[in-house]
């Protein structure tokens, strides 16, 4: 969707912003540019809407040179939303919010209508906040109304440089959050610039790690942190980025260990003889839905002789759901003081998740052989 090939930055003080840069970002895709100050990433996304023009190379746009393109034309596919939000202050957050629309000649109803489906969209009530003005809003509100308004036209393409970098931590990351289920309903292909390596982590499905006006490394988050490409990547990412990888990696099926499961209602004698076949110590107990009630001790089974399974399981309420981050496991596992933790899919029973296998399900975000990390034998016990 977005192509560059070779394009580098020169200005007129010799100062080279940007040398021989080629990437794609992929329709849908959220890339992340992250690096110090003053390493290019600014200029880099100015010359995709060309408010500047690289010295030399080509940028595509759908396969269209940019270059070849009217600048005004242009911009109305690109959405661009920065950090001074830029708001006119004098005219309500609804007109600010159909700022596009009545550029592009819409009726003012329509443009209306249009900016206040935004702005419900960006979780901005339009009743509410519609008449107000711009200082009658806090900073994060201000860089809602920001991406509601680079949103107006429908883009395919959003720039972002450093849409989130004015407001508080707190803020920042709620702001975050929303921008995620955002793109996940938008599904826009967007160039997101920003200094701050979590967000990079946190936002891109790729991510572009700048030295001084180069990429030194273009891959996902996972990869990157997992791998970094040159010390310098891995001096930027940080001494710890496993911690930061546990966020960008989700538990998989496959990463799993399947315990026997028993139901409630089953015979003790029943249970006791399906753990002995297993040779298991314990087993996941379902109720009669399916649903996971908890565990039992092969221990206590043996014991018990007679009655069902009910008597005797214990309750287990850590959880989570498939698709959830090694992060979310791990803080689980320790809110619970957990030795493992079960992994559903919807109310089904997945398998369960350990220390260990957490362990293997991070290696399992390196690509071993690329990166040749060597994967170290894990002699934690296992469940079974
Ligand atoms: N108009 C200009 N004339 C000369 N040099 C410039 C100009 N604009 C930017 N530069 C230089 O080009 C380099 C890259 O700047 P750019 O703004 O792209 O970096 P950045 O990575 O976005 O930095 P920051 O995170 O601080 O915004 C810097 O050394 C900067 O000083």
């Amino acid at each position: 969707m977005i192509r560059f090939e070779n394009v580098s930055k020169r200005y007129p003080d010799g100062t080279t912003a940007v040398d021989d840069l080629s990437f794609e970002v992929k329709a849908g895709e959220l890339v992340t540019l992250v690096g110090p100050s003053g390493c290019g990433k600014t200029t880099t996304m100015k010359m995709v809407n060309r408010l500047i023009e690289p010295t030399s190379g080509r940028i595509y746009l759908d396969g269209e040179d940019v270059a070849g393109i009217e600048p005004v034309k242009l911009r109305r596919r690109i959405g661009y939303v920065i950090q001074q939000v830029g708001l006119f202050p004098h005219k309500t957050i609804l007109e600010n919010t159909a700022t596009v629309p009545a550029l592009l000649g819409w009726k003012k109803a329509a443009a209306r209508e249009r900016a206040a489906e935004l702005l419900v969209l960006v979780g901005l009530d339009p009743v509410t906040f519609g008449s107000r003005y711009p200082h009658q809003l806090s900073g994060g509100q201000q860089q809602r109304v920001g991406v509601a308004r680079a949103l107006a036209a429908d883009p395919p393409v959003l720039l972002m440089d450093e849409p989130f970098g004015a407001v508080d931590p707190v803020v920042r990351q709620r702001l975050q959050t929303e921008f995620l289920n955002l793109q996940e309903r938008v599904r826009k292909t967007v160039l997101f610039v920003t200094h701050d390596i979590e967000e990079a982590v946190r936002l891109g499905d790729r991510m572009a790690v700048y030295g001084t006006g180069r990429i030194e490394q273009f891959d996902t988050p996972a990869t990157v942190l997992g791998a970094p490409a040159t010390p310098y990547v891995a001096e930027f990412v940080g001494s710890d980025r496993g911690l930061k990888r546990l966020s960008v990696t989700a538990i998989e099926p496959t990463d799993l260990e399947q315990p026997p499961t028993v139901r409630l209602d089953d015979t003790v004698a029943a249970a006791a003889a399906r753990m002995r076949e297993e040779d298991a110590r314990w087993a996941v107990v379902l109720d009669p839905e399916g649903v996971l009630h908890g565990w039992v001790p092969a221990e206590t089974l043996a014991r018990a002789k007679n009655g069902t399974v009910r008597a005797h399981a214990r309750r287990m309420d850590a959880w989570v759901p498939v698709g959830a981050s090694l992060k979310q496991a791990f803080a689980t596992m320790l809110q619970y003081d957990a030795g493992w933790i079960a992994v559903l899919d919807g109310a089904r029973f997945v398998g369960v998740l350990t220390p260990a296998l957490l362990h293997e399900a991070l290696r399992r975000s390196i690509d071993a052989e690329s990166s040749g990390v060597e994967r170290a034998a894990v002699t934690i016990e296992s469940v079974g």
